[in-house]
């Protein structure tokens, strides 16, 4: 027993010192940066402990201290360092520098693969050429019948809401862009009835817990431990569900195609729910195979399960904060309400591409709640070698990380109101000569060499469901009982916040201010 109690000791010890060895350098170089306390082996893993919530509170407490230092913050992942970044000038030289993704990604990769997100540098920079311009300007706005659709579709589900108490809006969102996804991006309609079920959604919310839970415990980093643990076995069943609708997309898509074919319509097909012509990044990824050995199946899957995940979520939690925030003042929604006014009158008509153009107040509150909740707060590269940022060198081998949350509340960037929902600081309030806005700290969408690629998706989209919702209702929310925590995004932890009155009524006067 004593003889066990003594090896275990030299174990630790040999391997505490190993620790200590293989980060000598980085804690030479990041020494002077402010960091939490950590603890041996651990580092400030026991930080991150505690949920969603916790994290949330974590990423706000990193990026508050780095604004107040103007420096990067250091977390210890273990002996493994990770600066994280949140001043405009150190996210360029991160975002231009950096292509390859922290290992904690590839922990995604048993259910995304090697899709954009979560691929090896080698992959995605083959796949980033042929996919990186799928989401422009022209392909979206052929999107616009699918996205008028949907967001009629929440205009019912919210007609059925007036008069209720205070409801949560968050799975009726998830329900119409995933829909909306479906139908552009994969070329599928009715998904969500006849494919998606309940046990998807638990699925969906198990599987990112676990790769939550993954991240915070280094004793399953390492893939031979992980792949013995029950964790894995838990993933394994949820991914099994997940992907089994992927493959039922796919099949569909590809039994689609081949009708297609033999009544010689390859080009376009037309999309039964919208009338409008379009090709999807599904027929797209099915063409690429073709010719292509790379785009197999289980690229092509990584590719649909990838879009589902960054596409279709993103948008469904950025809505709901969207519409929270534009509930809390009655002035920024009074003011939304004329600007489509004067575009739609009175109708309620479907939006066309030309009226998306014509919201500048709607984008800027757009951006505003994304400068504020940012759907994915924290994003983490690897250093693949040393750079040199405004206060410390990142040595070779580190995490390097960009807080999109805290850059999009410095109050340096933004001043002293930088924690409030104030869409005007989007806009150029005078003349077009007047100087653009300061908005350099906005990262809602990534920079860099690897930035996200729906960005005119997600801006097309959710602005054709402010259009409908705010043409239609007046929404208030209790957003000072709103609650954030953090899985592989933000997510509200408190639902039942939105109130929902028809237009042609007045509701109650909302809150002024955040
Ligand atoms: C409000 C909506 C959205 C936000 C805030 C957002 C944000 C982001 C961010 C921050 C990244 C970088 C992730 C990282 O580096 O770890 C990203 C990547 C990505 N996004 Fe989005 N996204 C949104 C909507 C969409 C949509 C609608 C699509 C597609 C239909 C999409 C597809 C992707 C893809 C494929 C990547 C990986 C890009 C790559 O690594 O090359 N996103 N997104």
């Amino acid at each position: 027993m004593y003889t066990s109690i003594v090896l275990v000791c030299i174990a630790l010890a040999c391997a505490y010192a190993w620790m200590l060895m293989k980060s000598r350098r980085a804690r030479s170089l990041l020494r002077h940066l402010p960091t939490f306390s950590k603890l041996p082996f651990f580092g400030n893993l026991h930080n991150l402990h505690g949920g969603g919530e916790n994290l949330y509170r974590i990423i706000v407490e990193m990026g508050r201290i780095s604004d107040e230092k103007d420096q990067p913050f250091l977390l210890w992942m273990g002996h493994h360092p990770v600066v994280v970044c949140i001043h405009p000038d150190d996210i360029r030289a991160v975002s231009n520098t950096f292509i390859e993704k922290h290992n904690f990604y590839s922990f995604g990769r048993i259910w995304l693969g090697n899709g954009l997100v979560t691929a090896p540098m080698d992959i995605w920079k083959r796949n980033i050429k042929k996919l990186g311009g799928t989401f422009t300007a022209g392909t979206v706005g052929r999107f616009q019948g699918v996205f008028n659709a949907r967001a009629q579709q929440l205009t019912a589900i919210l007609r059925g809401k007036v008069g209720s108490q205070l409801f949560d809006i968050y799975d009726d969102i998830s329900y119409v862009t995933l829909e909306a996804v479906c139908q552009t991006a994969f070329g599928i309609s009715g998904i969500t009835q006849s494919i998606v079920s309940e046990e998807y959604h638990q699925a969906f919310h198990q599987a990112v817990q676990l790769l939550v839970d993954r991240g915070l415990n280094p004793l399953l980093y390492p893939e031979t431990v992980y792949k013995l643990s029950p964790a894995r076995r838990q993933m394994e069943k949820c991914v099994t569900v997940l992907h089994n609708v992927s493959e039922t997309i796919i099949h569909k898509r590809k039994a689609e195609m081949k009708e297609i074919i033999k009544q010689k319509h390859m080009e376009e097909k037309e999309n039964e729910s919208s009338g409008v012509k379009f090709k999807s990044y599904l027929d797209l990824l099915l063409e690429m195979s073709i010719n292509d050995p790379n785009f197999t199946t289980e690229q092509i899957q990584a590719e649909v399960d990838t879009i589902i995940v960054g596409g279709q979520e993103t948008i469904a939690r950025s809505m709901f904060f969207i519409l929270i925030l534009i509930g809390s003042s009655k002035q920024v929604q009074d003011k939304l309400y004329a600007e489509f006014q004067e575009i739609f009158g009175d109708s309620l008509r479907p939006v066309e591409t030309e009226d998306l153009a014509r919201m500048p107040y709607c984008e800027a509150i757009i951006l505003e709640a994304l400068r504020l909740y940012p759907p994915f707060p924290i994003i983490v590269r690897y250093a693949d070698r040393d750079l040199q940022l405004r206060s410390c060198l990142v040595p070779a081998g580190a995490g390097c990380a960009v807080n999109i949350y805290g850059a999009g509340r410095s109050a340096r960037i933004w001043g002293p109101d930088a924690h409030h929902f104030r869409p005007e600081r989007w806009l150029r309030t005078t003349s077009p000569d007047s100087p653009a806005p300061d908005t350099r700290a906005f990262y809602a969408f990534s920079t860099g060499r690897r930035p996200c690629i729906g960005k005119q998706y997600a801006m097309a989209f959710s602005k054709t469901i402010l259009a409908f919702c705010v043409r239609e209702f007046y929404f208030t929310s209790e957003v000072d009982k709103l609650r954030v925590k953090m899985d592989l995004g933000l997510k509200p932890s408190s639902g039942h916040l939105l109130q929902v009155y028809p237009r042609k009524t007045s509701g109650p006067v909302a809150n002024q201010h955040l």
